[in-house]
């Protein structure tokens, strides 16, 4: 279970996180959406130990987090995705699991690696559906291929957490509906965060859906819940949630 109470973040005195309670099962699917500058990205980077809170406690797993270096957080099994990409393009599809794979273990365990294709590798070529493609280079794929590559570089690290910023950017339909089975099956023995703008496709994929704004909570619940709380419609400027895209 991945617990936030009261956490709070200032940047030279403006408050990107004011007090945020959150609690998300193991497990769980969880959406966070909310307006530009609501404080996300400043949630997951608090959550990843890539900004120290002012207050407030992150505990995961039954670890508390705030304090540790980003490195040990991935150790302790929360991965994520950026916004720019992590994909080293020259190398292939295999190569590039093969490496994220490495990442999370520690040197000694590499020493005396057996070759070929590991557990972990193996599971997420299946699982992100790139198996076909694990000989292409990476520069090659098209931007949903990409996409799931970077998803399938997470599982590779055996990640218990998965926090996913925008995973359908710039996706085709038939890309999203296929990264929404991927997100829910990733959720079946996993815990998912996901910020995501786009309300068509927290309607088709998304059961919990938390919305910031300002720096706190302002609505839990299901996306018609969330959709119909006349709090989440003020936020987004008396636009109706469901045009509430974002950028
Ligand atoms: N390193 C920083 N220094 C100063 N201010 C920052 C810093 N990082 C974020 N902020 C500010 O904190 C607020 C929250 O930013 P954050 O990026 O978390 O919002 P967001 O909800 O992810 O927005 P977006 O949807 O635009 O990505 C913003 O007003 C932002 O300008």
């Amino acid at each position: 279970m991945l617990e936030l109470r009261d956490v709070r973040v200032v940047f030279d005195g403006f408050h990107a996180l004011d007090g945020v309670d959150l609690t998300v099962a193991d497990g769980e699917l969880r959406f966070l959406i909310g307006p530009n500058g609501a404080g996300k990205t400043t949630l997951i980077d608090v959550i990843t130990g890539l900004t120290r809170p002012a207050a407030g406690r992150v505990r995961f797993g039954g670890y508390d987090l705030v304090g540790r270096k980003e490195h040990q957080i991935v150790r302790l099994g929360v991965g994520r995705t950026f916004q720019t990409s992590v994909v080293f393009e020259e190398l292939t599809v295999l190569e590039n699991l093969d490496l994220a794979a490495c990442f999370r273990k520690p040197l000694w365990s590499l020493a005396g690696r057996r070759r070929g294709v590991s557990d972990a590798v193996a599971e997420a070529l299946a699982r992100t559906g790139l198996e076909p493609l694990a000989g292409r280079s990476a520069g090659v794929l098209s931007h949903g291929q990409r996409q799931w590559l970077e998803i399938g570089m997470l599982l590779a690290q055996r990640p218990r957490l998965l926090l996913l910023d925008e995973p359908v950017a710039g996706m085709s339909k038939d890309e999203r509906d296929r990264t929404g089975q991927l997100l829910t099956e990733i959720a079946d023995d996993h815990t998912v965060i996901v910020v995501e703008h786009d309300m068509e496709f927290l309607r088709r994929h998304a059961s919990a859906v938390t919305v910031l704004h300002e720096g706190r909570v302002l609505v839990e619940g299901s996306v018609e819940q969330v959709s119909a709380d006349p709090r989440v419609q003020e936020v987004y400027l008396g636009r109706r949630p469901s045009d509430a895209v974002g950028k």
